[in-house]
């Protein structure tokens, strides 16, 4: 396995034309990844505490006092009306814009529910977010070239190297991708399968956590199938926070489930489909 990772991996290198250019500061340092933790019964939570949004520049607030937790490793569900808020919430969380006010950080718990460490900042670089048909801002014109887009582009050392291998063999792995060529053009692949590539594009930064808008929208049945079908399968390894309209279809994965009313206020609800 990471032969072959390793061989895609040089196929990228081999194919930057100007080795010492940096694509941006972010994407080197989304691969410094922390050593795994030691196995404990403590757990982790997103926490957000009371934020509100007012963009600037307006008079009005676009989300009102947003709270909610999300523990590591659970699938979170945001439902709730066009135009409530639900898109502007996951702009924050990603780092996008700022809460006017509130906070949102990463909580460590003992398994009787104590913090056990001061919280912790999100940090952008260890979000993944798939904004609405992402397949619409594919760059690229090869699969390899679309995943591994804002990589290092300077030369890197072996041990980088292997890890960012392992990092693209395991995304591509994860959402059912190693099968196809690297060299397809993204903009051939079926629509369930531009939604894979979009994912493996987030999955290979290793994120903290996957946030996900509308991942269902605008495919047919059998790829809906086939996206909840993945989706389930990430469950098991990452947070994944969803917003979503199709209740009915995603119901199985939902651990928390939130309503947005309008005006921008979030409510915990199970879902009733
Ligand atoms: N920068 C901005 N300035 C002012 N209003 C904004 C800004 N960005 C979004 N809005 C408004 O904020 C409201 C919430 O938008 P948002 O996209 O978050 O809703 P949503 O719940 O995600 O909707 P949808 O389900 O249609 O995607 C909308 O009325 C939108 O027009």
């Amino acid at each position: 396995m990471a032969a072959s990772a390793f061989s895609a991996y040089s196929l990228f290198s081999s194919r930057i034309s100007e080795p010492s250019t940096l694509i941006s500061s972010k994407s080197r340092s989304t691969f410094k990844r922390p050593p795994p933790m030691k196995i404990s019964c403590d757990y982790s939570c997103l926490e957000v505490k009371d934020v509100h949004y007012r963009p600037p520049g307006t008079q009005v607030n676009l989300l009102n006092g947003v709270s909610f937790s999300l523990p590591e490793k659970s699938f979170g569900l945001i439902f709730g009306q066009s135009g409530s808020g639900k898109t502007t919430l996951l702009q924050l969380l990603a780092g996008l814009s700022k809460p006017t006010s509130g906070s949102i950080y990463i909580q460590r718990y003992t398994n009787d529910g104590k913090p056990n460490q001061s919280p912790k900042s999100l940090v952008p670089e260890r979000i993944g977010i798939v904004f609405q048909f992402p397949e619409r801002y594919f760059v690229a014109d090869n699969v390899l070239d679309e995943v591994t887009f804002g990589w290092p582009r300077q030369r890197v050392g072996l041990q980088l190297k292997e890890h960012l291998a392992l990092n693209l063999q395991r995304a591509l792995n994860w959402v059912g991708l190693n099968g196809i060529s690297l060299d397809k053009d993204p903009h051939s692949l079926s629509g369930g399968y531009k939604r894979r590539l979009a994912l493996a594009i987030q999955l290979a930064q290793v994120p903290d956590l996957l946030i996900l808008d509308e991942p269902l929208a605008g495919l047919d049945w059998k790829a809906r199938a086939d996206v909840v079908k993945l989706l389930k399968h990430l469950k098991k390894e990452l947070t994944i926070l969803v917003v979503s309209h199709d209740l009915k279809e995603l119901e199985d994965l939902v651990d928390r489930s939130w309503r947005m009313e309008m005006g921008g206020v979030l409510r915990e609800e199970s879902l009733l489909v």
